[in-house]
């Protein structure tokens, strides 16, 4: 069936699949015909739900680990400290979000969460890092705290093995969309993945509904174009809810020994709707602190987003105006931090 036609058909059903999980342990399988299989897993999860579940990452526990005890470290500092690094004080969307300063949903007060951000940097410094100078809107030094030994190494660690793994989604995302499994490598060049360290305080007691641990939304961010969301969740938390075909929200609970990845706008955008950018949010009941690590993959900041042909047809005409990746992602930021 072709990419169109199965678009169609997921739209016209009135179910929403579960969200599957795709086991990656034959990602670098140097048979072709394992790998299409690989893709043709990922076309069905993109087109029916846009998010999925990875099992077989690659990605060391101990490398979670580490950047989770910094993380908790970071956050258990005092407001002041955390302050001192304040994104609101970066032109590039680095460093500290306090709770209620970012806000996902015009509907609601703010998120209640607190975050930490930063972008590409080699684990050993350089004082030229021309990937992190060609990142568009996001390009310049990252902040970090000092108060955390080893905070920089830990995170960036996990940072590393996670862009890793994003970079190896590519060509199985090329696979899915009917295309040479090599499509994305020149559009791939310096796209500099954001990721983001959060902290969810419990809530207790009678909870505002308008104030959530991050409101409803799509992922737009962050550095150029999101293609797509590397998530990890803390276990055994529920937390995070995805909104199904009949607008009623579903736990996307965190499964042992996986990674959520999730389709952005700017990837849906680029294949005509084909593939889907789904509203999600979460909230902490847990009665306990929740942290989880979203971790952005986007493309160079320059790429035209021109609908791929695969994505259209005459039943099927392109949905959107051409533009580059970088031309609407500040405003995105902008609106969502309130500066
Ligand atoms: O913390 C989570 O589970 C979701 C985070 C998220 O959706 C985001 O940061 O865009
Ligand atoms: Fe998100």
């Amino acid at each position: 069936m072709s990419l169109v036609q199965a678009a169609h058909e997921a739209e016209a059903a009135e179910a929403f699949e579960d969200i599957p999980i795709i086991d990656l342990k034959d990602i670098d399988s140097p048979d072709p015909v394992v790998r299409r299989a690989l893709g043709e897993a990922v076309r069905d999860a993109c087109i029916n739900v846009g998010f999925f579940y990875v099992k077989n990452h690659g990605i060391p526990g101990e490398t979670i680990e580490r950047a989770l005890s910094a993380s908790k470290e970071f956050f258990s500092l005092p407001l002041e400290k955390k302050m001192e690094l304040d994104i609101r004080k970066t032109s590039n969307f680095k460093g500290y979000n306090p709770v209620l300063s970012s806000n996902n949903d015009p509907l609601n007060r703010g998120d209640l969460h607190e975050g930490f951000e930063f972008g590409w940097e080699e684990l050993q410094a350089r004082a030229c890092d021309e990937k992190r100078a060609n990142d568009g809107v996001m390009a310049g030094a990252n902040v970090w705290p000092t108060d955390v030994p080893g905070f920089r190494e830990s995170t960036l660690g996990y940072y590393h093995a996670a862009v890793s793994l994003g970079r190896k989604l590519f060509p199985l995302f090329a696979l899915a969309l009917d295309l040479p499994e090599d499509f994305f490598d020149d559009k791939t060049k310096n796209s500099a993945a954001i990721m983001r360290v959060l902290h969810y305080p419990p809530q207790t007691g009678p909870v505002d509904d308008r104030v959530i641990g991050i409101g409803a939304h799509t992922d737009f961010e962050v550095s150029q174009s999101l293609c797509f969301t590397i998530l990890w969740q803390e276990p055994g938390i529920q937390a995070l809810q995805v909104l199904n075909k009949q607008n009623q929200w579903i736990d996307a609970p965190p499964i042992p020994g996986t990674l959520v990845v999730n389709l952005g706008d700017q990837f849906a955008r680029w294949t005509n709707d084909v593939f889907k950018s789904t509203v999600h949010r979460a909230i902490n009941r847990s009665g306990v602190r929740r942290y989880s690590i979203p971790l952005f993959f986007g493309t160079d900041y320059d790429v035209k987003l021109e609908p791929i042909t695969s994505c259209v047809s005459p039943e099927r005409p392109p949905k959107y105006e051409v533009v580059t990746a970088g031309e609407y992602v500040k405003e995105r930021l902008k609106a969502t931090y309130g500066h």
